[in-house]
């Protein structure tokens, strides 16, 4: 037991700092000490920052070169580029700079901060695009050279009818969540087979039956409000809402015989694959982008799971020979079908991993975007209370002829102002703020030389607050679009323009404008919490506290 003191004892002494030494703590010993440290911290940061940047060349990026090869590349990029110089003909590359390495590993932090900040991804690009100016700036993100334009003459050259010198490119963790065959990553070669097999489904039918239910859905929840709120003002969290009707229409649209419990699992699956998308790509338990490569494994076991039991059902057999984009039958089922009438017909087939990863994409682009777009407007017209009223006089005139059955496409056609507001909000968030291509080749773009394997973004976020393309740019003014959809081709870029145009664009206005509709026709709303900051590591821009606002029934 003694023993025992004498053990805790020492041990507790051991702890226990030293007796402080007056004469060791001189300024100078202190001066010395606090320079080490900081060197050694500076050390330390430069050592992390290489490091990282060697783990992103190797992971990120999509190509199969070695990073020796890269290096290598580089090298002769610079030599390149100094003959170049020599010849006074050649175009100047982009202003920005980008081709050294520790500049990479500059902004590719600056970048990762930004992300990582209240301020959103965007801010990045919106400081650079402000020090440089119109038409583009050059940067290095993640080992790459990334150029950033934004004219409507760049965008032209860029997505009109994809000019065969560029093919699309995401970042490697978007490829990988989304799958190959995804439609919003694939090269333009497998890209014009897989829109043909799915554009098809967006046809007038399909369209009309899915305002249907969105305003079914829309309806049970402003009836949900309605009686929480009970004759006074509620609160309410217009993201999480948004996110919820828009994951049951497009479920409804794509899967509908899902099961409930299925579905409920889908969604958080689908939320976590959203979170991963513009994390570290590390594999590693515990990491995000692990929890989005998992999930997705889920989703998949999901899907193949109801593909199977259809098989099994036979009712793909009886459904043989029919129109396979009849509209009574979901995505997957016309897709399944359209798989078999080409394996019927020799045809190469559509394959179950086409069909797969085609069916996540529709979800991810489909849902996320829209309940951040729906979120905005609701955010602008709360900061608009003029406008929000105007809207109200307006809709509220059309809505007796509506009142108590389902909203029709004829109907949303007859809302021109709430039409206008759906424009103005979706210019002013940008939900997609610029769209990636890569450089097949050599080649110019606004007069400024680009290289082969240069990833060139079409920056729609600075056109569409361009003030010589939109007075007032950061006035939110729906009568901005009297005219018709833009005053210049190629300035209004919130669906994409040419061969890429969004596919469901028609569907996500829709939506927008039922929202709008069904809102502003039962309650007025103003902001519950004025925080502007955004969410982090969101790959499209929505506020960090989702909205909340307050409810009033009219
Ligand atoms: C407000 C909501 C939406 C916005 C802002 C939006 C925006 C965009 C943009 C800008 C592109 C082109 C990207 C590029 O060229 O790189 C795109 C592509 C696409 N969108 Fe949307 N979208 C929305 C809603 C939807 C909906 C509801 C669906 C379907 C359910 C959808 C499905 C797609 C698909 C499949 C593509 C790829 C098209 C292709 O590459 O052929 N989107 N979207």
């Amino acid at each position: 037991m003694d023993d025992m003191r004498q053990f805790e004892a020492a041990a507790r002494q051991s702890l226990l700092p030293p007796a402080p030494d007056a004469g060791a703590a001189s300024p100078c010993f202190l001066g010395v000490s606090l320079f080490t440290a900081a060197a050694a911290c500076l050390f330390f940061l430069a050592a992390l920052s290489a490091i990282y940047y060697c783990c992103y060349i190797a992971i990120v990026s999509s190509d199969k070169e070695s990073l020796l090869l890269k290096l290598k590349g580089r090298n002769s990029g610079k030599k390149k580029k100094k003959n170049q110089n020599n010849d006074n003909d050649a175009p100047p590359a982009p202003p920005g700079r980008g081709s050294s390495w520790w500049w990479s590993v500059a902004e590719t932090l600056a970048f990762v901060a930004a992300n990582s900040s209240g301020r959103g991804f965007y801010h990045f690009v919106h400081a650079r695009h402000r020090r440089y100016g119109p038409p583009c700036f050059r940067t290095a993100l993640f080992g790459r050279t990334h150029v950033f334009v934004s004219s409507p003459d760049a965008a032209r050259s860029l997505l009109a009818a994809e000019p065969a010198g560029f093919s699309k490119r995401y970042v490697r963790t978007v490829a990988d969540l989304l799958g190959e065959h995804s439609l919003l990553c694939a090269s333009h070669a497998a890209h014009r087979s897989l829109r043909r097999a799915v554009a098809p489904l967006f046809n007038a039918r399909a369209t009309a039956s899915f305002a249907a239910t969105f305003d079914a859905l829309t309806r049970r929840l402003m009836r949900d409000w309605s009686t929480s709120s009970s004759g006074a003002a509620a609160t309410v969290v217009v993201l999480d809402a948004a996110l919820e009707i828009t994951f049951e229409a497009i479920c409804d649209m794509l899967v509908a015989t899902l099961p409930r419990d299925a579905r409920r699992q889908l969604q958080g699956d689908v939320l976590a694959v959203t979170r991963a998308m513009l994390a570290f790509p590390l594999r590693l338990p515990g990491t995000r982008f692990h929890a989005g490569i998992q999930a997705r494994r889920r989703i998949m076991e999901v899907l193949r799971r109801e593909i199977a039991s259809r098989r099994r059902d036979g009712s793909l057999r009886q459904q043989r020979g029919h129109n396979h984009s009849s509209d009574d039958m979901d995505f997957l089922q016309s897709l399944l079908l359209r798989s078999q009438q080409q394996s019927d017909n020799d045809e190469a087939p559509l394959t179950d991993e086409q069909i797969l990863d085609n069916i996540l994409t529709l979800i991810i682009a489909g849902q996320v975007t829209t309940a951040a777009a729906v979120t905005w407007m609701v955010k602008y017209l709360a900061d608009n209370r003029d406008f929000q009223q105007t809207l109200r006089s307006v809709q509220l005139e059309l809505a007796p002829k509506h009142q108590d059955s389902p909203l029709t496409l004829q109907h949303l056609s007859s809302m021109e102002l709430a039409y206008k507001a759906v424009k103005e909000s979706l210019r002013m968030a940008s939900i997609v703020s610029w769209f990636p291509r890569v450089a097949l080749d050599d080649c110019q773009v606004a007069g400024f030389h680009i290289s082969k394997g240069w990833i060139v973004n079409v920056d729609a976020r600075s056109l569409h607050y361009d003030p010589t393309i939109y007075e007032n740019p950061t006035t939110f003014d729906p009568s901005r679009f009297n005219g018709g959809d833009m005053k210049q081709p190629y300035s209004f870029l919130v669906f994409g323009a040419g061969g890429r145009t969004c596919l469901g664009m028609n569907l996500a206005k829709i939506m927008m404008l039922i929202f709008l509709h069904r809102l502003v026709t039962t309650f007025r709303w103003e902001m519950a919490d004025e925080d502007t900051s955004l969410e982090k590591w969101a790959m499209f821009p929505r506020l960090k506290n989702g909205c909340p606002i307050h409810l009033t029934p009219i």
